[in-house]
């Protein structure tokens, strides 16, 4: 087994000297102190496995140590208390007072022995078991990730996006604040994957992932994955005046990748259409109505030529639109 870290809080210097070297003799690492205070100073550092403590010392009774352990280091480690008396009520109340065991001094080296290795066991333990939780919180931690994100882009997925559309909807609605929700498609997306390939194109939608993920980074700016080469942009505290600028600037962000597509009808490279909406919501928004209004935009962005957006106040006129 592992050898232990061992603290060991003795004011007697004969007894500590002995217990120190009985212990080092077994093959564990000990730190001994006379006093409580420097004991407790050197705790987090040296990270013990089990602690020894004598109950009466001059600066701090050991229980008062062991109260102040379990405050300050709620982490659980064995404590033994070492005394020279074994009244019942004493043995009780160090219990009640944080201790898990109890040596009678002198103490026995036979008996040592036997309590270290049965703590021993304990430590292999709660060292696995520390070990084990923070594998376990890993897996969590990982699974909430992946639960949020769409597995081809890292972006948020659908899922995601719902939630927080709702959750924003009804944030602006409470605030009387302007929201924002873009919605874009690639365009010829079809011939490109067919000319170029299914994985090109899955690198595709990677890298204009990469690029919306840059471009809209700020703080109550999401980007997500709606589905397919679908991807819409949610906008905090974005009017439609903003929306515009937005767009454009979604637009610029894209052509600037200047990816190639010679099968395109549009133009060169590849390009995109996009519909926004923008609105001061009341927060009883149906979120899949919001979907269609702006979808409907895009579908109109498409029917007049692609690679251009059309931007307009939800359940109203058109703000602006861009031809290509
Ligand atoms: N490589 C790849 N292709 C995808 C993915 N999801 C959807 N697609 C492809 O995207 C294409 C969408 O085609 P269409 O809906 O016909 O649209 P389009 O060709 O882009 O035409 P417009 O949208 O009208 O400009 C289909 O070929 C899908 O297979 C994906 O995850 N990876």
């Amino acid at each position: 087994m592992e050898p232990m870290h061992i603290l060991l809080v003795e004011d007697v210097l004969s007894e500590r000297l002995y217990l120190e070297l009985r212990l080092k003799n077994l093959g564990h690492v000990v730190k001994a102190f006379s006093s409580g205070q420097d004991a407790l100073n050197s705790y987090a550092s040296f990270d013990p496995d089990l602690v020894l403590l004598d109950i009466c010392m001059p600066d701090m009774q050991g229980t008062e140590l062991a109260q102040k352990i379990r405050a300050c280091f709620p982490e659980w480690v064995p404590i033994i208390f070492l005394s020279a008396h074994s009244e019942p009520e004493l043995i009780a109340e160090a219990i009640d007072k944080g201790g898990d065991d109890y040596l009678t001094k002198p103490v026995n080296s036979m008996v040592l022995s036997a309590k270290i290795k049965a703590m021993q066991r304990i430590s292999v333990m709660r060292r696995q078991l520390k070990q084990t939780s923070i594998q376990l919180q890993q897996a969590n931690e990982l699974l909430s990730q992946q639960v949020n994100e769409d597995g081809l882009t890292t972006l948020a997925n659908r899922r995601y996006l719902d939630q927080k559309l709702s959750e924003l909807v009804s944030l602006h609605g409470r605030n009387g604040l302007p929201l924002t929700i873009i919605m874009l498609d690639v365009d010829h997306f079809k011939p490109f994957n067919d000319h170029y390939g299914h994985i090109e194109g899955d690198n595709t939608l990677k890298l204009l992932a990469y690029q919306l993920k840059g471009k809209f980074s700020r703080a109550g700016e999401i980007c997500a994955r709606y589905g397919g080469e679908e991807f819409v942009i949610l906008l905090s505290n974005c009017n439609s005046q903003q929306a515009v600028k937005e767009c454009e600037r979604l637009k610029e962000a894209i052509t600037s990748l200047a990816i190639k597509h010679e099968y395109s009808d549009t133009a060169k490279i590849l390009t995109v259409s996009q519909g926004a909406i923008s609105w001061i919501p009341t927060g009883l928004e149906s979120i899949e109505n919001l979907y269609q209004e702006v979808d409907k935009l895009l579908y109109q962005a498409k029917a007049k030529g692609r690679n251009q957006y059309i931007a307009a106040d939800y359940l109203n006129q058109p703000v602006d639109q861009s031809e290509n």
